[in-house]
């Protein structure tokens, strides 16, 4: 049997009203002055009360940082972190999607160590210790709660990574209640983030393709699969909100060790250069990218789809489902409400050379396509797209 290695948080805490076990969990850990990194909609919804009069109930010091922006800039974390010195914190918590949580997760890397950012990019060069850390998601979702990477926009147009164990929080508490006022633009594309982590990761080309990430990725599909709609029809529904977060949660736990490829390498020049949501950045690319993929994923792909839906173990042979399963991934995301053409999103075709360029940068990403990805195959997905 393959050697490999899986890496995740050491507590996962989930529960309806899991916010009022933050202080119980872990003030302690946190120390007295904490960071809470969220966004301004957030705040303003009064979602992060709750957790910040835990903490301060329990005697801490609360310091807000809640300028998180989608697609966050590096310029950004820099504020989050100044802030973060200014008050001499002692740990940080993360609440929100999975913008404010990456900048917590750097916030408190780089409050710990002090190393600059540019030498932490990549995959496993962040050198640490970092602050003490709980990530509370609000979207189901990126799963950047259990996943040991941080996104960040550089230079207005590049969406770059950190990926290292010590991104990984002490705690990631997981409240579906946090989640029920999620916009139906907002839960459809994050929902659908969340199918591709588990899709990506089970056919993951990666060395440490593992059982852990497929059977959670197979697990996650069924929840997603299973209440996206749901959870469209109605937003209030807590047990299939409860069931999109798991999902979510699990699809991150095996990207973050299968790691995800083409659909995000060709979904990231999207948001980087035209500030798409990441999520529906994905879906934009997601049916042209599987079907790309299909001469060599099929038999991967043709095993999970009946996960996502049900009906589609009746499809055979393997090849044949594959493509099934692009047709209905993309026909789920129409029904979704999620556009379905670049150009339907004003992008223009000229832009089309530039964007493909800029995914083949996605270097960390591509080596995990389940195909080899060239330019001019990026390119054509691309077309196809639009
Ligand atoms: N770290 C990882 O492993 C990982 C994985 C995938 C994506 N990402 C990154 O995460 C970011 C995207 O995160 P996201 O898709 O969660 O979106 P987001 O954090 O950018 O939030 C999108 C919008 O939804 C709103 N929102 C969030 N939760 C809400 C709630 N409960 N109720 C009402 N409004 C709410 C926010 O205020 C914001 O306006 C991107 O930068 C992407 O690159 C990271
Ligand atoms: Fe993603």
């Amino acid at each position: 049997m393959q050697a490999f290695q899986f890496h995740t948080v050491p507590a996962i805490r989930f529960a309806e009203g899991a916010v009022e076990d933050l202080a119980r969990l872990a003030a302690a850990r946190l120390g007295p002055r904490i960071l809470l990194v969220t966004d301004p909609g957030l705040r303003r919804l009064g979602l992060i009360d709750p957790a910040r009069r835990q903490l301060e109930t329990a005697g801490s010091h609360v310091t807000i940082f809640d300028a998180v922006e989608p697609d966050p800039a590096e310029a950004t974390l820099h504020r989050a972190v100044a802030a973060g010195r200014q008050a001499a914190v002692t740990g940080v918590v993360g609440l929100g999607g999975g913008s404010s949580l990456d900048v917590a997760k750097l916030a408190a890397l780089l409050l710990g160590s002090g190393e600059p950012l540019d030498e932490a990019w990549g995959v496993g060069r962040a050198r640490g210790p970092r602050l003490p850390l709980v990530l509370i998601p609000t979207t189901a979702g990126t799963g950047s709660e259990v996943t040991p990477v941080a996104i960040l926009t550089v230079g207005g147009e590049e969406k770059r990574g950190v990926s290292s164990p010590l991104l990984l929080p002490d705690l990631a508490l997981l409240d579906p209640l946090l989640t029920l006022g999620l916009p139906g633009p907002v839960t459809a594309a994050t929902g659908i983030d969340a199918m591709v982590h588990a899709i990506e990761a089970y056919a993951s080309a990666s060395p440490n393709n593992n059982p852990l990430s497929r059977a959670l990725a197979r697990e996650a599909l069924r929840l997603l699969g299973g209440h996206i709609r749901q959870v469209m029809a109605d937003g209030s529904d807590r047990a299939a909100r409860g069931a999109m977060l798991l999902g979510a949660m699990l699809a991150g736990q095996a990207f973050a060790n299968a790691p995800v490829a083409a659909v995000h390498a060709l979904a990231y020049p999207l948001g980087g250069m035209f500030h798409l949501a990441h999520g529906l950045s994905n879906a934009l690319v997601l049916p042209h990218v599987l079907r790309f993929n299909a001469p060599a994923a099929a038999a991967a792909y043709a095993r999970i789809a009946p996960d996502a839906f049900p009906d589609l173990a009746a499809i055979a042979p393997e090849e044949r489902r594959a493509l099934a399963f692009a047709d209905r991934l993309a026909g789920l995301c129409r029904d979704l409400g999620l556009p379905a053409r670049l150009r339907d999103l004003d992008i223009p075709r000229e832009a089309l050379p530039r964007m493909a360029r800029a995914a083949m940068q996605q270097t960390r990403l591509l080596v995990n396509n389940p195909r080899p990805v060239t330019e001019g195959d990026a390119l054509a997905i691309y077309e196809a797209a639009w």
